[in-house]
């Protein structure tokens, strides 16, 4: 479990972090959504001890990471995947984190095996594609078994397959019961990785909710309607002041629920063939919700605040 509360951060006269509340629960994977620049690795950072925030605090498991006996057996972290020194083979690099955090070299061979790399684990790890530096990462962050994971950006660069691999692979750490963070800006990524989302813009929280709930909430839901005697159901539609498009064989209509159009169709003795909610895309929310406007901004603060006392 990972908790921020009131969690700020400032550069001189840049806020890049500011009054962050949100909680990430184990079980699932969680996330973290946002433009660049909005303070995701700011935030990252600061949950794992690497930057001091200027007001407010981040919590893992009730501690604050420097109260951490053995960090690496709590939170385990892929911020940078590049960072392995070229020169060392998979293996040696693992070794020595293990060393200086007093993990059993046993473990080595475990993660190596873990994440697939075992047949490359005395091979240089300057000569790694990327997809294989992402997957020592990831191993070099599992080392001492942590409750809970961070990655930064993850699947950056990778070929689909690499990206599947990550996929799949956030999931089985969820399954085990794990709660893993993970930042990303491909969002349709993120709505097939992530069943929670944290989306911050400019430093502040605009949503936290699960991921079908942002979706259907930031995306305007309209209903296709298909029937015989469309003319009939429009004009009963049209008394409810319902906005109705004609599309081909079918209306989409926005402003009134599936139930009710249902409803509506019985009491006029209309047949459907067709009464589907449409649904919007992750994409197009989060274009919506982070998207410049200060008025709308300023509404899903609001939402987002709203959704947040509903959920505590
Ligand atoms: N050390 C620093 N000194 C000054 N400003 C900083 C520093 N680190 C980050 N910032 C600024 O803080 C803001 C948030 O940056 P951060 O890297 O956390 O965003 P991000 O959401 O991770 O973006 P990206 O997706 O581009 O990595 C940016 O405006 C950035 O320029």
């Amino acid at each position: 479990m990972i908790e921020a509360k009131g969690l700020t951060k400032r550069y001189g006269k840049k806020l890049a972090v500011d009054d962050l509340t949100f909680s990430v629960a184990p079980g699932r994977v969680t996330g973290f959504l946002g433009p660049n620049g909005a303070g995701k690795s700011t935030t990252m950072r600061m949950i794992l001890g690497l930057d001091n925030p200027t007001a407010g605090d981040v919590r893992i498991g009730g501690k604050r990471y420097t109260e951490l006996h053995h960090p690496l057996r709590t939170v385990g972290a892929l911020l940078d995947a590049k960072w392995v020194h070229p020169n060392r083979s998979a293996r040696s690099h693992l070794t020595w984190m293990a060393k200086s955090n007093k993990i059993s070299p046993r473990r080595v061979d475990e993660v190596l095996d873990i994440v697939g790399l075992s047949a490359v684990a005395d091979k240089r790890a300057g000569g790694f594609s990327l997809g294989m530096s992402q997957r020592l990462g990831i191993a070099g962050a599992l080392l001492g078994d942590p409750e809970v994971l961070l990655f930064d950006e993850p699947v950056n660069g990778l070929d689909p397959e690499g990206i599947l691999w990550i996929r799949k692979f956030m999931h089985r750490l969820a399954d085990e019961g794990r709660t893993v963070f993970v930042s990303s800006h491909l969002l349709s990524e993120m709505a097939l990785t992530a069943s929670e989302l944290v989306v911050i813009g400019k430093g502040r929280l605009i949503a936290q909710s699960s991921t079908d709930e942002f979706v259907t909430r930031a995306t305007e839901s309209s209903v296709k309607v298909r029937s015989p005697q469309l003319d009939r159901l429009r004009a009963a539609l049209d008394r409810l002041g319902a906005t109705v498009t004609a599309e081909d064989d079918a209306l989409l209509v926005s402003g009134v629920s599936s139930e009710k159009i249902g409803q509506l169709a019985m009491e006029n003795q209309v047949t459907l063939h067709e009464l589907s909610p449409q649904r919007g895309s992750l994409e197009q929310a989060f274009m919506q919700i982070t998207g410049d406007s200060v008025e709308y901004h300023a509404d899903l603060e609001s939402e987002a605040q709203r959704a947040l006392a509903t959920t505590n």
